[in-house]
């Protein structure tokens, strides 16, 4: 599959845009990469892996459009695994828009987002996942999130996901024995096995999809509402965990009416913390458009910091957010440098908090980070982190479910391979033909 001469070759900019004092242009496809390069450096390739300075020169005027450092990565060593080139050219405009349009004018085209990407996944180089663990890394924001992806582009959530699917190739190699030689004297609890491995398979992959959202939310970010009755002291709490005046602070009930949002790293995991409207029958137009948006966020954040003044009774409105069913909810009693925090808050026992005496801050801060953190550490284990491992994987589970129940040999056989396709979906990897192979391979027939 290296060096496909009939892909185009691509070119892009692997740089960020704008001025810089390098820019650098990667070129990648088959023999056309090559003759590409041969014709703008005006000779010969340089030497392979090696940075060589060179003139690069416009293929039509012969005019010099750069001194470039040079890279020649002819396939299969190479990032997509085909014939590829880095240019390192000064960072300026002109010097980048003279060499992109030298390029088209040697038949490269720019290539598509991800293009590079794609096929080193289809020159096998890397799985979906892997793929996917490269665009986290270059997202990544927080050292949490370069450590997830980074795990993850290396492979990890790929040998976890490929490692199911080869026992579960075994699996189904077991029942599809179990089936074709019935009359045979093989073992003749081949389909049992089956069954029970299935059964151990879908605990694993269950226990890996009940992990809370950890893996996702360090991906996407965590989404913390503070919420309760005006004058709780929300703004306060805000800029207290931000440490900076982002909010309003005011004795006046009523002051915050816009979301307002901060971002904090913690422990790796970056947080959007959003200070909202206290909630109360609004006094007027404004306030209401805000205490509905503050409801509307509070149904879309991971979790609620439901804040209730230590010295006032804890208010109706904010109690019913607290009491909703599954809803990730600490409650805080705050300002208790002015009374002592009650024992239970809508049944619950509150975090005690004063931004005046900074009492409980760092617990607070404890919490948030215990509910966020869980994948951001340097030793943590592998977790999924994207909505589509968690579909597949839960549709694998399903089928894994049925193959364990299923009243025939051939609809538990059926069933594996449906949760086999489901697995090979994840990583664009396992195929069912490998199957056939195994059947062989593992029992030894011979015939
Ligand atoms: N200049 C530059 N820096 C870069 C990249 C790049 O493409 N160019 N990368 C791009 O994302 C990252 C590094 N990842 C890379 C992964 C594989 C290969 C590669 O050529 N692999 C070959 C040869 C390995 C070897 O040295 O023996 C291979 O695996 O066969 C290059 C870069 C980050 N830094
Ligand atoms: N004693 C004491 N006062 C506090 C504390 N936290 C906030 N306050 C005061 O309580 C008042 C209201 O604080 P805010 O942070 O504006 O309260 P809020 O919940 O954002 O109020 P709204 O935006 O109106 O909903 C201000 O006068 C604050 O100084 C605290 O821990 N102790
Ligand atoms: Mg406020």
């Amino acid at each position: 599959m290296t060096g496909c001469g009939t892909l185009d070759t691509i070119f892009a900019l692997a740089s960020g845009a704008g001025k810089a004092a390098v820019a650098v242009m990667r070129l990648s496809g088959g023999r056309g990469c090559r003759d590409v390069v041969a014709a703008l450096l005006g000779g010969r390739l340089p030497p392979p892996r090696m940075a060589s300075l060179r003139r690069l020169r416009h293929p039509v005027s012969g005019e010099t459009l750069d001194q470039a450092l040079v890279l020649w990565f002819p396939g299969p060593r190479s990032y997509t695994g085909e014939d590829a080139a880095e240019l390192h050219l000064h960072g300026g405009p002109a010097v980048i828009a003279g060499v992109a349009e030298a390029l088209v004018a040697l038949g490269a085209r720019p290539a598509e987002p991800g293009e590079f990407t794609r096929r080193a996944f289809l020159n096998g180089r890397l799985d979906l996942t892997a793929a996917e663990g490269i665009a986290d890394l270059i997202a990544a924001e927080t050292a949490g999130q370069r450590r997830q992806a980074l795990r993850q582009a290396e492979g990890a959530l790929a040998a976890l996901y490929e490692g199911w699917g080869a026992r579960l190739t075994r699996l189904l190699a077991h029942q599809e024995a179990a089936i074709e030689f019935a009359d045979d004297d093989l073992p003749t609890d081949l389909g049992e096995r089956a069954r029970e491995g299935a059964a151990a398979l879908r605990a694993e992959i269950a226990a890996h999809l009940d992990d809370g959202g950890r893996g996702e939310r360090l991906r996407e970010g965590m989404e913390v509402a503070i919420i309760g009755a005006p004058n709780a002291g929300k703004s306060s709490l805000l800029n207290a965990l931000v440490g900076r005046e982002a909010a309003i602070v005011s004795a006046r009930a009523g002051t915050t009416r816009d979301v307002i949002e901060a971002r904090l790293d913690l422990g790796g995991v970056p947080v959007t913390l959003a200070d909202t409207a206290g909630l109360r029958d609004a006094g007027d137009e404004i306030e209401a458009e805000g205490i509905r948006r503050a409801r509307r966020r509070a149904e879309e954040a991971d979790i609620l910091l439901a804040l209730f003044a230590a010295d006032r009774e804890p208010d109706a409105a904010t109690l019913a957010l607290v009491e909703q069913p599954g809803r990730e909810v600490l409650v805080v009693a705050s300002k208790t440098d002015l009374a002592p925090a009650p024992q239970a808050i809508g049944g619950r026992a509150p975090l005690a908090v004063s931004v005046r005496s900074g009492e409980g801050l760092a617990a607070l801060r404890e919490r948030l980070l215990a509910f966020a953190a869980a994948g951001a550490t340097p030793g943590a284990t592998v977790a999924l982190t994207r909505p589509r491992h968690r579909a597949a994987l839960s549709e694998a589970v399903a089928w894994l479910r049925d193959a364990e129940t299923a009243p025939l040999p051939e609809l538990c056989a059926e069933a594996l391979r449906a949760a086999l396709r489901a697995l090979g979906r994840l990583t664009g990897r396992v195929g069912v033909e490998e199957v056939l192979d195994r059947v062989f391979a593992d029992f030894c027939i011979g015939k």
